[in-house]
């Protein structure tokens, strides 16, 4: 049976901060993300069947990157730990939405902090094959499977 991709574009608004950086960017900023998530499966072949034709229904696949990142990350302010624990009281105020990692915000780890988070979360049948993450319309990062076996 043939094996095809499939790409779903999303996007969402998000704060963060470069702990350390030697530019602009160490300072609180925001940035309008667009992300690509491209899975790799099989086409069901079963007349009849609702998903027909289908790697993965497009619905299903909206649902779940929009419950796991998007509807996490939306307005969303990210910070490194370093980063909140010598800014904790001021970051408290300035946002409900403060998400803390234990690593600094780029978009190349975010990248692959969200391929993990997917990986956990799609079904059997299907695979993540490659995410793209734009941080402004002329930067990205990407993360392939191929890359990281
Ligand atoms: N390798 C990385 N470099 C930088 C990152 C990053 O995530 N990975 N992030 C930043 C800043 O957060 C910000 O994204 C600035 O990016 P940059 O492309 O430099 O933005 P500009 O607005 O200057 O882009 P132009 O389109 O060239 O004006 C910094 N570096
Ligand atoms: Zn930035």
């Amino acid at each position: 049976m043939a094996k095809i991709r499939v790409t779903k574009k999303f996007h969402f608004e998000m704060g963060h901060a470069l702990h350390n950086y030697d530019g602009l960017c160490r300072n609180i900023h925001g940035h309008t993300y667009n992300m690509e998530v491209t899975l790799l499966g099989e086409i069901r072949e079963e007349k009849g069947h609702p998903k027909d034709g289908m790697v993965i229904d497009f619905g299903k696949l909206k649902k779940l990157v929009k419950d796991k990142i998007v509807n996490v990350y939306d307005h969303s302010l990210v910070v490194s730990q370093i980063y909140a624990d010598k800014n904790q009281e001021h970051l408290l105020k300035a946002t409900e939405r403060l998400i803390v990692h234990d690593f600094q915000p780029t978009s190349e780890n975010m990248c692959v902090y969200f391929a993990g988070v997917l990986q956990q979360e799609l079904p059997e049948d299907v695979s993540l094959y490659s995410i793209r993450l734009y941080e402004t319309a002329t930067s990205y990062a990407e993360w392939f499977a191929e890359d990281n076996k």
